[in-house]
């Protein structure tokens, strides 16, 4: 059966900006077949899980859905929003309009816009998919991610990324995704490797000492659009966790290298876990990331496990 009525959630700041022109081209196709839907602006960073949670506390009608556009930060906000109301069920739809899409990309829908909408306007029931779920024990917080969770190289340059005057001047341009390779090289030949502690699904301890890279993913795609864990399936109830070491930074760069062309599994710097239950310690602070968001700067203690959500959209079928 049809949805019946789309709350669309829209970031307007996503993709530099460019998320409002996907606004306005899904409300002309929605105007012109009659569907029903209300728009929900996100004001400020972080009013999208307020939204969420309005929606899923007072909604009444049968068969609505949210339908976020934005980016991936958006659309985890608005799951983890809807997750905290008695409406955790109701089917979320994504029209892919951030900077990275990351998400679109790992689930195989398409990043053009009216593409995306065709996908969603022709579901006719929820379609489930992993995402992850994660307890972070030492400042007892608990969410979702629909892409990774990243302690270390990747954290540290969203973090670095989020307060730099250059991506704002990027970002006027419609360069934000420049910035992030120009803050990588930077993080890449400051940041120290850090010692790691995993333990696998059957609670198994590896000690891991010159961490560099580490990171829990729910599908291959990171960094928009570096497809560096081919092997990881958001359909699979398992989540995947790489820990790449650096002995140096030509040894780590060939290790990316390989990585995405998924022949990363004979070194023995580049560690690979799978499981429905993950567990990661640092021992130092560390900077953290949640689907391109800052988590702040701590000693991790992080549990993984697995979540099925429901989502309102068709995959094409490749
Ligand atoms: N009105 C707003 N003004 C500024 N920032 C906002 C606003 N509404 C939401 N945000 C913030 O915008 C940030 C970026 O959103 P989002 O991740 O959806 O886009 P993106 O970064 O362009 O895409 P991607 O994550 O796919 O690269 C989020 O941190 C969100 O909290």
């Amino acid at each position: 059966m049809a949805a019946a009525f789309y709350y669309i959630i829209f970031n307007p700041a996503a993709g530099s900006g460019n998320a409002v022109a996907t606004l306005k081209a899904v409300r002309q196709v929605m105007n012109e077949r009659g569907i029903e839907y209300e728009v929900r602006v996100s004001r400020y960073s972080g009013h999208t899980v307020q939204l969420a949670k309005q929606i899923g506390s007072f909604n009444d009608h049968e068969g609505a859905v949210a339908l976020v556009i934005g980016g991936d930060g958006t659309l985890n906000q608005t799951i983890c929003g809807l997750r905290m109301t008695r409406q955790a069920d109701m089917p979320v739809g994504y029209i892919p309009a951030g900077s990275g899409n990351d998400f679109a990309r790992g689930i195989g829908l398409p990043e053009d816009p009216l593409a995306a909408l065709d996908c969603v306007l022709s579901a006719e029931a929820p379609l489930v998919l992993d995402i992850g779920e994660y307890s972070e024990h030492t400042h007892q917080e608990t969410g979702y991610f629909v892409n990774n969770i990243g302690v270390g190289f990747d954290a540290e340059v969203v973090a670095r990324n989020s307060h730099s005057r250059t991506k704002e001047l990027l970002n006027r341009v419609h360069l934000g995704k420049l910035s992030y390779l120009v803050t990588g090289v930077a993080v890449f030949f400051s940041k120290k490797p850090f010692t790691v502690m995993v333990y696998d699904q059957s609670g198994k301890l590896e000690i891991i000492p010159r961490a560099f890279l580490v990171d829990a993913t729910n599908h291959p795609y990171f960094g928009g659009g570096i497809r560096f864990l081919p092997g990881a399936v958001p359909t699979d109830g398992e989540l995947d966790l790489v820990v790449v070491e650096h002995p140096n930074w030509v040894v780590f760069l060939f290790y990316l290298v390989q990585m995405i062309r998924g022949r990363a599994h004979q070194y023995p710097n580049v560690h690979y876990f799978k499981g429905k239950h993950l567990r990661l310690e640092t021992s130092e602070l560390e900077p953290g990331q949640m689907d391109g968001e800052e988590m702040g700067t701590r000693p991790f203690e992080l549990e993984f496990t697995v979540a099925q959500q429901n989502f309102w959209f068709n995959l094409p079928s490749n």
